[in-house]
Order: structure tokens, then sequence, then C-alpha cells
């Protein structure tokens, strides 16, 4: 039986705990946990943050405010972070290997399935794969810019069960619990909507990166792809253990019913939109009710640059983004066919084309109307 693959992602808060450089003791005890779970039969993946912590640590003057500062620290901190985790995971016999992703590697379809041949087959040799992002190539176009929405790509590619996202805090609260002592802890998130999203603040200590709002983002990734996302506190005593077991405060988000599956699990965590099209309400209940392709007939108008096989999002008149997808026709070539019949699109155009914009296939719904 294929054993359950568990991504862990640990923040720099976790991972320095107050201190100005990593926290040695907690990730001892880190490593034993993941060790433990291993001998229970799961795989573990690590998705590390605290390169940028580690590297701050090592030079003589404090620095790291500007965008080029954290890549420069980035590239310092990397190799002690790694260092240290393979120092520990050795206690134990066991490899690690070390993979810096950036967004551009999971946007690109071919690159993507490497990543994912990549991670499997260390999976399979029991190796630990410790994941960050390549912060010091990483320009603003192709960053992923955090590791909670990093951690919901590498559980989508390594089609893992769950998802655990390890912070300071037991998990999302009804505010950030350093500004409001009366904050309540949310137990169980069925789905992230925008009332959720209003709840959740940016990062409270100025190390870590993006806060509660981009585990939300991770949360909500991973929930439609079918992976069950935790987010819990990495200084509780034997935290990962009691996720495991259901057995720890946090917030869990339950993975969905009818989760996407295959090259739509791709769509739904890496490429970035080029841009957009607005849908009318007809469209709208042929995409939600019939899960039926989206067709010239329905689009109002479009939003930015595109050309064919780019990814869109799809809005409604509203704005409200309902779907994600890669679309057959450039910006320019919709301006001529919107609203035009199927049939009549090879005329307006003059050439062989598809005869709809977004193939179902190529499509992930994200909202209801
Ligand atoms: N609604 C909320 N519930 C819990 N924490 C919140 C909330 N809104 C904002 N936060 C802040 O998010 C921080 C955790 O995110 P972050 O600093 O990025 O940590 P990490 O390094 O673990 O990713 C917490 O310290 C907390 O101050
Ligand atoms: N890649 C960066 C971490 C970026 C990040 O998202 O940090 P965090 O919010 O602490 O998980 C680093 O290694 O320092």
């Amino acid at each position: 039986m294929k054993s359950e693959i568990v991504v862990i992602k640990l923040g720099t808060s976790v991972l320095t705990a107050g201190e100005k450089t990593l926290n040695k003791p907690r990730m001892v005890e880190l490593v034993r946990q993941c060790v433990q779970l291993k001998r229970q039969g799961y795989q573990v993946v690590l998705v590390s943050s605290g390169a940028v912590a580690a590297g701050r640590a090592q030079l003589p003057k404090p620095c790291g405010s500007s965008l080029k500062e954290k890549q420069m620290l980035a590239a310092i901190g990397q190799g002690q972070l790694i260092y240290t985790w393979q120092t520990l995971f050795s206690l134990y016999n066991i490899p690690v290997a070390q993979m810096l992703l950036t967004r551009a590697d999971v946007e690109h379809r071919a690159r993507y399935l490497t990543a994912r041949d990549t991670l499997n087959e260390l999976l399979h040799h029991n190796v630990v794969p410790i994941i960050n992002e390549n912060d010091a190539v990483s320009t603003r176009e192709i960053t992923v810019g955090d590791n909670d929405n990093l951690s919901a790509m590498v559980a989508i590619l390594a089609n893992a069960n769950k998802l655990m996202l390890l912070t300071d805090q037991v998990g999302l609260f009804t505010a950030d619990p350093r500004n409001d002592p009366d904050a309540k802890l949310i137990a169980e998130v069925r789905k992230v909507d925008d009332k959720l999203r209003a709840l959740a603040g940016g990062g409270g200590s100025n190390q870590g990166t993006g806060g509660m709002a981009t585990k939300l983002q991770a949360a909500d990734i991973a929930q439609r792809a079918g992976i069950e996302t935790v987010i819990a506190k990495g200084s509780e005593v034997d935290i990962i253990t009691k996720v495991m077991k259901n057995d720890a405060p946090s917030t869990t988000f339950v993975r969905f019913d009818a989760p996407v599956e295959g090259r739509k699990k791709w769509l739904l965590s890496a490429p970035k939109s080029s841009g957009a099209l607005i849908i009318d309400l007809g469209a709208c209940e042929a995409l939600i009710d019939s899960g039926a392709s989206l067709l010239a007939k329905g689009i109002i108008s479009t939003q930015g640059e595109f050309k064919r096989g780019d990814l869109v999002m799809v809005k409604n008149q509203h704005g409200h983004v309902i779907a994600k997808g890669l679309c057959s026709f450039s910006d320019s070539e919709l301006s001529i066919i919107k609203g035009c019949h199927s049939s009549e699109i090879e005329d307006e155009l003059g050439c062989k084309s598809s005869h709809v914009v977004l193939h179902r296939d190529d499509m992930v719904l994200l909202e209801c109307i």
C-alpha cells in the first residue's frame, strides 16, 4: 500500500522562535517528530523557511529591509539552513534533499512534471525533501512570494494527503491575537470565503512573510485539491504527532468532497493569470451548474493582454472570480469574437480555430455565483 504523504511547512516564526537566528533545539525537536512519523509509515516533505533569518544572523550589520538585501540574506542563509537539517536527520541515518523552487518551476507544465518526478523519486528512496523558494533568483514575475502558497503547491506536486502549516499561533483566530486578546480560535473551516479572509491579517512577527492571509490562500488551494490543511503552533510539545492524531488545538480546513483531479490540480496550484474574461449570467450558470465549457457567446469583455494558451481568470459582471483556465484565444481575437456564436468564429477570425474559449478540461471553478 502506498504510504500517506504529509507536507509540513515550518515558518520563520517557528524556526527562529524569538531568536535572531535559527533555533536549533527547536529544530532537533521537529526532526525527532518527523522521524517518528516516518517510522509510523508516513512520507514526510518539509517546506522550510528560515534562510533569510539564518543569513541575517551571519552578517555583522543589520540588514534585510530591501528585496535585494533579503535575496542576498537568503543566499547566505540557505546553506546553513540545509546543513542544519542535514546534520539533524543524519543522526537518524535519514538523507535529506534540497529543492529550491520558484513559481516558474511550477507554472511551466514540463518543469512542474519534472519537479513532481524528482519529488516522487526522493520519497521512493526514503529521502526527506526540504523545499524553500529560490529567493536569490526570484524576480517579481516568477516569485511565489511566501512559503505558505509554496507549500500548497508542493502538497499538490507530492500528491500529499495532509498539509501542516506550523507557525507561532495555534491556528486562525477571529482576529489577530497579537492585537485582540479576546480573539477566538476557529477550529474548523469548510470553505475559505471573503468573510474569513477579512479576519486574517498580515505577519505579526517582523520575520515572517504573509501572516494568516497567505495561510488562508494556501489552505484554499489545498482544500480544493482534496488535501486537508491544519494550522497549528510549532512550539507546542509533540505538535506534529498531536496534529496527526487530531489532538492539538488548531484550525483544520477540511478537504472538499469533490476535489479537482490530475491536470486541473496543476491549474489550481500554479500559473499566474495574464488577464481576465468578463462573462454574462447565462455563461456563469452554464459553467457552474452544468460544468460546461465557456463559449464566445457568453463573453462580455476582456481585461489585460494574453496570448492563446495563457491562463486567464473568469469573472462575473460584478468582478467576482468564478474560475480560471487556459484560454484558446488571445485578447485581441476575443475582442472580435466576443458575443459570437461558435459556428461564426472561424469566419470572423479568418482561420481555423477552437470552438470553445475555455474548455472545461482546462478550467477549474473557484466560486459559486
Ligand atoms: N486572524 C489571525 N489569527 C491568527 N494569527 C493572525 C491572524 N491575523 C494575523 N495573524 C498573525 O499571523 C502571524 C503568523 O504569520 P507569519 O508571521 O507569517 O508566521 P510564519 O513565519 O509562521 O509564516 C501571527 O504571529 C499573527 O500575529
Ligand atoms: N524563503 C524565505 C521565507 C519566506 C516566508 O514565506 O517566510 P514565512 O512566512 O516565515 O514562512 C526564507 O527562507 O527566509
